[in-house]
């Protein structure tokens, strides 16, 4: 039996003005796996992702997800079908506290959960004492928690995250390591651009190795052991 991919990529290009970054991405996601797209600084992880969030449109190739060509939807659109983003570094609302930014993701999306701050904490119960604080005063992993809290809250069938433990401490990066591992097994797909070889090892279902982008390796998890993928990085 052959499943409808959640995202199939065919011969995606893309670029900013005159830069060619992407060639020839052909690549196909199955629902509920996460995919981990990896590689060294510059080869074009973000580009990708922020092509398949629809910040940046293709010139040539088309994204499907679950069966829709979604290429030349508009970004705000592509929330209501059920892709969600959450881009590198922290994008909280600062002066607004930690409840007002998981209700104002509510608001803003006609798919959301009905009880977003409920959906929040049985994610992050982290972020109970933490309702009231002002999401600027917030630490990077708290910040983190909140982001993903509040994608969460949009319903998604396919998240996209970028970096989500860059710069944050050890023990919180576990935190976010076992809320990915929870949102994957809910059966949401997740593409995840990773740097941390062991975690993206740890997590994955599938590797796909971008460099100067075009992808030069994809395959299963369990085909690559640590020294074989650090291989594969380093080319
Ligand atoms: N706004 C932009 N305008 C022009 N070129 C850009 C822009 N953003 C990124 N680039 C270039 O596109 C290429 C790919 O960058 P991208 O950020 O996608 O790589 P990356 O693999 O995510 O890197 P990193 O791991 O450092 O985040 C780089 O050469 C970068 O300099």
């Amino acid at each position: 039996m052959t499943t409808t991919p959640a995202l199939h990529l065919n011969h995606l290009n893309a670029g900013y003005g005159r830069a060619h970054v992407l060639f020839d991405i052909d690549l196909t996601i199955h629902p509920g796996t996460i995919a981990a797209i990896m590689g060294r600084n510059g080869v074009g992880k973000t580009t990708l992702l922020n092509t398949i969030a629809g910040l940046i449109t293709p010139t040539q190739g088309t994204i499907t997800h679950h069966n829709t060509d979604i290429t030349h939807t508009p970004p705000h659109t592509r929330i209501h079908h059920g892709l969600a983003y959450v881009p590198q570094g922290h994008d909280t609302f600062a002066p607004l506290t930690v409840a007002e930014n998981l209700h104002l993701a509510h608001q803003a999306n006609p798919r959301s959960h009905p009880h977003p701050i409920d959906h929040a904490l049985h994610h992050f119960p982290r972020l109970q004492p933490l309702l009231h604080r002002k999401a600027g005063h917030l630490s990077g992993g708290q910040a983190q928690q909140l982001n993903l809290a509040r994608a969460l809250i949009t319903r998604p069938t396919t998240l996209l995250l970028d970096e989500p433990t860059e710069g944050i401490q050890p023990s919180i990066v576990t935190e976010i390591e076992n809320a990915i591992t929870d949102i994957a097994a809910q059966g949401i797909t997740i593409v995840l651009v990773e740097q941390y070889l062991d975690l993206a090892l740890r997590l994955a279902d599938t590797i796909t190795v971008l460099d100067a982008g075009r992808i030069t390796h994809h395959g299963p998890r369990t085909e690559l052991d640590h020294d074989s993928a650090h291989a594969l990085m380093a080319i």
